[in-house]
């Protein structure tokens, strides 16, 4: 693969906590392509995502997003990331619409298209009939979704999303599906960690199997299935199979 044909390249990356939470971790997600990441509690996904995005300095490695260094230089990395985190902050006392227009001014990004964009994002997500409304008074799903639309205002070309259907209705949850299909067939890449496997199966072109901070397998359901000899088991069977092979076996 050419370096340009890669959205993110993490080579050897390594947190320790009180213990190994990411162990010289190898990752390359492909630029245009919809990446699930799937793994128990605590097999460091999010730690993972986190130190992808700039929000935490691992101990070792690297990690490249387009073939910009994002250690050397996070801000340039920082520009063209999303991220989306399972506990969204967002300001109470603005509307939508305000924090939104607040977001898109911290990037530099010129009201005339901001503001259209603003529109188009929110009214995807369902959000339509809330946009002059106080978030104070917004459910955690309504929260989450002005956090997205937030996220996705300076165009990113990498969104990282953490566990983003958790808690939302179906409704919701499809709206928030709907967009991300959109944004890649837009050409953006899109890497979500999900403990919902049949998420993973039905949107993602790959995913990656982590346990224990290794990628313990990677590939489309089909080569998952190929490599593990299961040839029609379920997602969920294989996922059992590959992080608990003792309870495979029960
Ligand atoms: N800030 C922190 N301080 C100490 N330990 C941490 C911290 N963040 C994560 N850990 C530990 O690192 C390991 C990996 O956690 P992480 O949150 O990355 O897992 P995860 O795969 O995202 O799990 P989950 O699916 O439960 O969200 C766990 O043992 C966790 O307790």
């Amino acid at each position: 693969m050419k370096p340009q044909d890669s959205a993110l390249e993490v080579r050897g990356l390594t947190k320790r906590f009180d213990r190994l939470a990411v162990d010289a971790l190898d990752l390359t997600v492909r630029s245009g392509e919809f990446y699930a990441l799937v793994g128990p509690n605590g097999a460091g996904k999010t730690t993972t995502l986190r130190m992808v995005a700039g929000l935490s300095r691992p101990d070792a490695g690297s990690v490249a997003v387009f073939g910009i260094d994002a250690l050397e230089n996070p801000v340039a990395a920082k520009q063209v990331v999303a991220w989306v985190s399972d506990e969204p902050m967002i300001y109470d006392k603005l509307t939508p619409l305000e924090y939104l227009e607040f977001v898109a001014g911290l990037w530099g990004v010129d009201p005339a298209v901001s503001e259209p964009s603003a529109h188009r994002l929110l009214g995807s997500l369902g959000l339509e009939p809330h946009l002059t409304e106080r978030c104070e008074g917004f459910s955690k799903g309504m929260r989450q979704k002005v956090a997205l639309a937030g996220a996705l205002v300076h165009d990113p070309r990498l969104i990282i999303l953490d566990e983003p259907l958790t808690g939302l209705d179906a409704v919701s949850a499809r709206h928030v599906k709907g967009l991300l299909g959109d944004r890649v067939r837009a050409g953006c890449t899109v890497i979500m960690t999900t403990h919902i496997l049949e998420v993973a199966e039905r949107m993602a072109d790959r995913i990656g199997v982590i346990a224990a901070g290794r990628l313990v397998a990677e590939g489309t359901l089909a080569e998952l299935r190929q490599q593990n000899g299961h040839h029609d088991t379920s997602l969920e069977d294989l996922f059992i199979t590959l992080v608990n092979p003792e309870a495979a076996a029960a």
